[in-house]
C-alpha cells in the first residue's frame, strides 16, 4: 500500500477533482455531471460495464478527449494547463511502442521526452523481468512489451499513474507480475494510481479508493473499506403477501431477490441493522455487482470523494 503521509509536491491533497465533468457525442452522453475527489497517494480502481465512460473519463485526464461541462483538475490544476503534462503517466490497451526500436532505443526516446526521468528505474523494471535491453520491440510478447510500457511509464516519475486496461490481453502469471510491480513502484514513491479494470478480484486485491461509473453518471466514490462498511447482506422471511419487512424500508435498499417464502438484500445501512433477519458482510463483488445492476438505487459518495460545495457555487 502506498505511504498515505506522502505529502503532494504541489500542495494539492487532490490528485483528481471533477466538478459537473461531462463528456457528449452526437450519439448523446458519455459522462455527465461527474463530481467527485480523489485523494493523492491512493490506488483508486476505475470499474464500470462496457461502454460507462470510463476511457472517456481517462481520456479528458489525459487532453485526448476534450469535456463538454465542468472542469477537471489534476492536483489543484486544470488538466489543460501546460504544467499538467509532466505530472501524469498514461497507459492504454495499446502500447503506444515502436516496434522497430529496440527496448534501449525505446528507454532513450523516454529519456529524451522527459525532463524528470529516472534512467535507473525504468532499467530495473526491465531488467526484473529478463526482458533483454538489446530486442526489438516487435519480438517481445505481451507480457514483456506490457513490462517495458510500464518501464516508460515509472521513468517519468508521474504523480498520477492513469492506466486502461493495460493488462487485459496478459495471462494470469504475466497480470500477477506486474500487478506486484505496479504495487511496489507506487508504494515507493506514493504514486496515485487511478485504472480502470474489469476484474473486480485485481480491483478488490489492489484498490484502497473505488470509482465506480455506469451509465456516464457516478455510482459510488471512496475509500474502499469505508463503501464496503456501509452495506450489509441481509437474509430473511417475507410477509405472508410476500412482502419484505417494514424494517428494511430504514436503510437504502440496492437489490433484493425473492425466492419462495426467503427474501435476500443487499442494503446500505443508515444505522443499526434490527429485524428478525440474518445479516453478513458482503464481498466487494457482490456490492459492485449489485450497485451495477441498480442504476435507481442513490449514488453513494464517502465524506472525502465529495467536491467541495462551495467551491462548486463560487464557480
Ligand atoms: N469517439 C466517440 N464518438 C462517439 N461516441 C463515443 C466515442 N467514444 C466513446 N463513445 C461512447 O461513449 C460511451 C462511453 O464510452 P467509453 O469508451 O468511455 O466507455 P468504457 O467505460 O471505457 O467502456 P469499455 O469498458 O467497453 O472500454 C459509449 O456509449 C461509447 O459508445
Amino acid at each position: 500500500m502506498p505511504d498515505m503521509t506522502t505529502p503532494d509536491t504541489a500542495g494539492s491533497p487532490w490528485a483528481l477533482e471533477a466538478q459537473g465533468l461531462g463528456k457528449k457525442y452526437r450519439r448523446g452522453w458519455a459522462l455527465q455531471d461527474c463530481s467527485f475527489r480523489l485523494p493523492a497517494g491512493r490506488i483508486c480502481g476505475l470499474v464500470g460495464p462496457n461502454g460507462a465512460g470510463k476511457s472517456t473519463l481517462l481520456g479528458i485526464a489525459t487532453r485526448l478527449v476534450e469535456g463538454t461541462t465542468g472542469e477537471l483538475r489534476m492536483f489543484g490544476v486544470p488538466v489543460d494547463s501546460p504544467g499538467v503534462m509532466p505530472r501524469y503517466a498514461f497507459l492504454g490497451q495499446e502500447k503506444a511502442l515502436f516496434k522497430r526500436f529496440t527496448v534501449a532505443e525505446t528507454l532513450r526516446t523516454g529519456q529524451e521526452l522527459n525532463p524528470r526521468w529516472d534512467q535507473a528505474a525504468a532499467e530495473r523494471i526491465v531488467r526484473a523481468g529478463d526482458v533483454p535491453l538489446h530486442a526489438r520491440i516487435g519480438t517481445l510478447s505481451g507480457g514483456q512489451r506490457t513490462r517495458v510500457a510500464f518501464a516508460l511509464a515509472f521513468g517519468k516519475r508521474p504523480d498520477l499513474l492513469l492506466l486502461d486496461e493495460p493488462m487485459a490481453d496478459l495471462d494470469p502469471l504475466a497480470r500477477d507480475e506486474l500487478s506486484a510491480l505496479l504495487m511496489a513502484e507506487t508504494a515507493e514513491r506514493g504514486t496515485s494510481v487511478l485504472m480502470s479494470s474489469h476484474m473486480l478480484t485485481e480491483v478488490e486485491d489492489m484498490c484502497d479508493y473505488l470509482l465506480v461509473v455506469s451509465g456516464g453518471r457516478i455510482r459510488m466514490a471512496g475509500e474502499t473499506d469505508e463503501l464496503m462498511a456501509r452495506h450489509k447482506l441481509v437474509t430473511g422471511a417475507v410477509g405472508e403477501s410476500g412482502e419484505l419487512p417494514a424494517g428494511l424500508a430504514l436503510h437504502t435498499v440496492v437489490e433484493t431477490r425473492t425466492t419462495g417464502r426467503q427474501f435476500n438484500a443487499l442494503i446500505r445501512t443508515e444505522g443499526p441493522v434490527h429485524g428478525d433477519w440474518r445479516s453478513m458482510e458482503p464481498s466487494l463483488e457482490e456490492i459492485l455487482l449489485a450497485c451495477l445492476r441498480s442504476p435507481e438505487a442513490p449514488p453513494l459518495l464517502t465524506p472525502t470523494a465529495q467536491p467541495d460545495r462551495r467551491a462548486e457555487r463560487a464557480a
